[in-house]
């Protein structure tokens, strides 16, 4: 587990040196005012996870590229924040790889909620992955064959193992947690959660070509396969730079983490390249150390992704549609 005190942060028996969260505050400066409830809001692209509501918290954004994620009951809330600040700071954690694959963390911030009218609640700060995508097409893909941590309570191993088991985290190491696409002219597909618990490998691969199609309705014709996943910049070249770091680090094991991957449609269709493309890592709630052994765990589920999506551009049309 990753250990925090108030002044200091430790990992793996090495204090984080002040020094470093020096530079840390440096890079990072302070976000802006606090927002007030009215502000708030739940993010309107959010695919999976807890979702805020009139009795249960949930990430919130205000507009301002900020995303706040409520801190978690139990433990949960603060090894996430332990996480964020323990990885923020970490000299050995590549400033490439931190800026390019995970949201930026600006501390933890109290705000209102509507789940607790009257009472404030801690939240992480982070950048809102999402910002700037006019039309965002979103995949949330929890990555690993295992989501649990080595030392949970058993009760808790047996919820998750239920779940890898019912879903395709064993047999593939990874699971589609959530998607949304929009389709030309605006219309969101949007499957429901049963629906996406319920896939199997075929259905995988469905909802991974129809994350990069221009139709409307259940089809795929796999036209922007090429802009998002192909190409540079796209997913599978981000994927590759992502897998070639965790063949060595051996400082995190990120279980139960998602790949939450993003493109702005508009973009995309009205360019035929490009169009923002994201891959970015979110949910670390359940990370542990890594005590100088890689993420196999993480590492197998990468690698059996990139495979889908490799398979996937290899039989897509190499363009795109021009646009109207
Ligand atoms: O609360 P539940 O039963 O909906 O489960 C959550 C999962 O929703 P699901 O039912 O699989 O769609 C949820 O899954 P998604 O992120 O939605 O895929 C998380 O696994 C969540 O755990 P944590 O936030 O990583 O600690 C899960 O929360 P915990 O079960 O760990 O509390
Ligand atoms: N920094 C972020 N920026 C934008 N969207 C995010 C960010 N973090 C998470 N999300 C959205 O919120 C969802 C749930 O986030 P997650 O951290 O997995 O929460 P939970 O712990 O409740 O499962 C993701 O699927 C994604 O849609």
């Amino acid at each position: 587990m990753i250990s925090r005190s108030p002044d200091l942060i430790k990992f793996r028996g090495v204090v984080v040196s002040p020094r470093n969260l020096r530079s840390f505050h440096h890079r990072h400066p302070p976000p802006p005012p606090a927002p007030t409830m009215s502000d708030l809001r739940p993010p309107e692209h959010q695919v999976a996870g807890h979702r805020a509501s009139a009795n249960k918290l949930g990430p919130l954004v205000d507009g301002s590229g900020l995303f706040y994620k409520p801190l978690q009951a139990g433990d949960r809330g603060e090894q996430e924040r332990a996480f964020y600040e323990a990885f923020s700071a970490h000299a050995a954690v590549p400033p490439r790889i931190r800026d390019a694959f995970f949201p930026r963390f600006h501390g933890t911030r109290l705000l209102p909620t509507e789940a607790r009218p009257g009472d404030t609640h801690p939240h992480l700060v982070l950048d809102d992955l999402l910002a700037g995508l006019q039309a965002p097409s979103v995949a949330d893909i929890k990555i690993g064959a295992i989501t649990w941590p080595p030392s949970s309570p058993e009760t808790y191993v047996a919820k998750c193992l239920a779940k890898d088991r019912g879903t395709t985290s064993v047999l593939l190491g990874f699971r589609v947690s959530g998607v949304r696409v929009v389709a030309p002219g605006g219309a969101v597909w949007r499957p429901e959660r049963p629906e996406l618990k319920a896939l199997d490998t075929a259905g995988v691969r469905r909802v991974l070509r129809r994350y990069v199609s221009s139709v409307s309705g259940e089809g795929a014709d796999c036209s922007l396969a090429a802009a998002v996943y192909g190409g540079e910049g796209g997913v599978l070249s981000q994927l590759h730079e992502l897998k070639a770091w965790f063949e060595e680090q051996t400082l995190f094991h990120f279980y139960s983490a998602s790949i939450l991957l993003g493109y702005d449609a508009n973009a995309v269709s009205a360019t035929g390249v490009g169009g923002g493309v994201r891959v970015k890592l979110v949910d670390f709630a359940h990370v542990a150390e890594g005590d100088g052994v890689i993420d196999h765990n993480f590492l197998g589920g990468l690698c059996s992704l990139i495979k889908f999506i490799s398979d996937i551009v290899s039989e897509a049309p190499e363009t795109p549609p021009l646009a109207p």
